[in-house]
């Protein structure tokens, strides 16, 4: 058996409690810490609170060698742990597809998301999203600008977008870097630059961090350690400007 476990957003006391007795049951479990992290824990403290050894999947132990944790699970209990919720903005989906066609069965223990987390922080309206995207650190030669062309076509619909942020094993994107790229993106396209943006920090933390506003008044801005998130709303309706106002210094 194969079981997805989400971590939650922030700390070891994020998973549940139907989580938490998946991981104390399991004869192994492994931890993709690639899509999303838990700033606000460690390895060594996930072991010593689950009582269990974890082991560190890297992308291409899932996405290009997923056979050893299928193995796995064909004769034991395996719990495969990611932060935030397991099939939220990831790609596991893979993964169980596979253990299903090599006959293993699989469950999903949900957790709190990113994506739902959002909505209370920021007060915008989960129905008025329209298609993600992802902004990457540019590298020598490549700079891509289609997180822009997202964006732009969600603002035509009237939906918000929710801008994930990238994270390498060495270092994690700010949102006053964010902001800056998308400017430059539209700078590069020739197309118009957002004129309003919320930035996130640290969601499901004690201390989380919403800033709305401006470019200039983003990237100025002192959002903490990370993870950070970004989004770039469509016209508001009036209880999401207020909440904006009341909570986030719009
Ligand atoms: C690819 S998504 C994975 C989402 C995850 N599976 C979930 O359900 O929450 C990871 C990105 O979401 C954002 N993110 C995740 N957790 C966050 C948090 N607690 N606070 C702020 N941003 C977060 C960051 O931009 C990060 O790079």
């Amino acid at each position: 058996m194969l079981t997805f476990v989400g971590l939650g957003l922030f700390d070891v006391r994020d998973i549940s409690v139907k989580g938490l007795d998946a991981v104390r049951r399991a004869d192994a479990v492994y931890l993709e810490a690639y899509t999303s992290r838990l700033m606000g824990s460690s390895v060594d403290e996930m072991e010593q609170v689950f009582g269990k050894e974890i082991r560190l999947l890297g992308r291409e132990d899932v996405e290009q060698h997923p056979d050893a944790v299928i193995d796995r699970a064909r004769d034991g209990d395996v719990v495969f742990l990611t932060g935030g919720d397991p099939m939220v903005s990831t790609t596991h989906a893979d993964l169980r597809i596979r253990a299903a066609e090599a006959g293993v069965p699989t469950v999903i223990v949900h957790a709190s998301s990113i994506q739902s987390a959002v909505c209370g922080l920021s007060g915008l309206q989960n129905y008025r999203f329209g298609k993600s995207c992802s902004v990457p650190f540019p590298a020598a030669g490549w700079f891509p600008t289609t997180p822009l062309a997202t964006v732009r076509a969600n603002l035509d619909c009237g939906l918000h977008t929710l801008v994930y942020l990238d994270i390498q094993p060495d270092r994690y994107m700010r949102v006053p870097e964010a902001v800056g790229l998308l400017e430059e993106m539209a700078e590069a396209t020739g197309q118009p630059a957002p004129d309003l943006y919320v930035g996130i920090a640290r969601a499901g933390s004690e201390s989380p961090v919403v800033a709305a506003g401006t470019a200039d008044r983003l990237k100025a801005f002192d959002f903490g350690p990370p993870l950070h998130i970004l989004i770039v709303p469509a016209d508001l309706h009036p209880v999401e400007r207020e909440y904006l106002e009341t909570f986030a210094g719009l």
